[in-house]
């Protein structure tokens, strides 16, 4: 077996409470397409392009995704990247990721998309949308699993990158019908964010919410200037908030959610472990939390994982597990009825579990 001590097992040793959390409809706010991809699909495409230096074998897969820092996995991601080359690809990939999301009760997904590393890459833009609207159809349809798309700016390819990802997010006659949010992701260090702003009002004046990744590698200023510059409604993370108790004030007041990924924090050392992951101090401190998994098989996790992660690290039951699941809805962008439907669905599921 691979030795992959930086990554915690599961979260807890109670069975009966994985068992509710393997059944609780859930709603998965934070999670990156090409970050999805199971072992299965790396290790084909991995096979398929043999000039890549992503192993084909899920054992090595497995060592390949141990990170020594958040730069090494920044580049280990970008090797994965590199393996979805045509609209098939980004098809397949993205009708896989629903089909993981449906096997854990994911009833809807707001999934994080960078468009501009596949257009770079010489895919076709419409082709692209194509492919990722087509997969949003079929797995609506065949598993009931709602997906909506986030384009985000990844900040360290630069300007360009923004100005690509704004013109492909903001124009009628390429953004997909499946576009709900506008975000910003990769390294934070040496790239501030208030440089995207423009890139933003254009995203936001376009009917698009506002979700960057802010506060995984920096400080909370970082948050801060997410919120006062990119407008955010939520934030990517927003691990360093813990720093300012006037930052956990405003976004306690303001109902802005954090899109928490424990294991993520872990895997990539943005934190050091498990128990020093600040969450508790997010939820003592009255801030909207919700449970996400990131990049899922980089990380060795899944969302229910990180479910039974919260449970041990805000010691949760059932109810308390039920109220997370909630909070993710009441943080999405679905409509309100969407919204009750899912509350509801919680609400039966969880009463009926708990019935003598
Ligand atoms: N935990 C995370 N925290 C932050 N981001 C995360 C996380 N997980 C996944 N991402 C993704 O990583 C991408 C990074 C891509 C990037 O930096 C880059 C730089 C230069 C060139 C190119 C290129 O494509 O040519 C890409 C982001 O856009 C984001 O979607
Ligand atoms: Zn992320």
């Amino acid at each position: 077996m691979t030795d992959r001590s930086s990554v915690p097992a599961a979260g807890t040793p109670d069975r009966d409470l994985q068992a509710f959390i393997a059944g609780l409809p859930k709603a998965e706010l934070h999670v990156h397409h090409v970050g999805s991809a199971s072992p299965r699909i790396v290790s084909e495409l991995a096979a398929r392009h043999p000039d890549s230096k992503v192993p084909t074998d899920p054992e090595a897969l497995a060592d390949y995704f141990t990170f020594t820092d958040f730069a090494h996995f920044i580049d280990v991601y970008l090797s994965v990247v590199d393996l979805i080359r045509t609209p098939e690809d980004v098809r397949l990939l993205t009708y896989e990721v629903a089909r993981d999301l449906a096997r854990q009760q994911v009833r809807y997904a707001e999934l994080t998309i960078t468009p501009f590393s596949s257009t770079r890459r010489g895919i076709d833009e419409l082709a692209f949308m194509a492919a990722i609207e087509d997969a949003r159809k079929a797995a609506e349809a065949e598993f009931g699993t709602v997906l909506r798309w986030c384009f985000d700016i990844p900040g360290e390819a630069g300007l360009e990158s923004a100005e690509e990802t704004a013109r492909l997010a903001t124009d009628d006659r390429i953004r997909p019908e499946g576009l709900v949010s506008f975000g910003l992701g990769g390294p934070e260090i040496g790239v501030p964010r208030p440089q995207f702003k423009p890139y933003f009002d254009r995203a936001i004046a376009a009917g698009l919410h506002s979700v960057p990744h802010a506060g995984e590698t920096t400080g909370p200023e970082t948050v801060w200037d997410a919120l006062t510059e990119l407008r955010a409604e939520r934030i990517g993370h927003g691990t360093s908030s813990a720093q300012d108790p006037k930052l956990l004030a405003h976004l306690a007041e303001h109902r802005i959610a954090l899109e928490v990924c424990p294991t993520s924090n872990i895997a990539t050392r943005a934190v050091r472990t498990l128990d020093e992951h600040p969450i508790k101090e997010f939820t003592r401190a009255g801030v909207l939390v919700t449970i996400n998994s990131d990049d899922p098989p980089m990380f060795g996790t899944d969302l229910n994982n990180e479910y039974a992660v919260a449970a041990r690290l805000l010691d949760l039951d059932e109810r308390g597990l039920a109220d997370l699941a909630k909070n993710a809805v009441e943080a999405s962008f679905l409509d309100a009825p969407g919204k009750a439907r899912i509350v509801r669905e919680i609400d039966t599921y969880t009463t009926t579990w708990l019935a003598p």
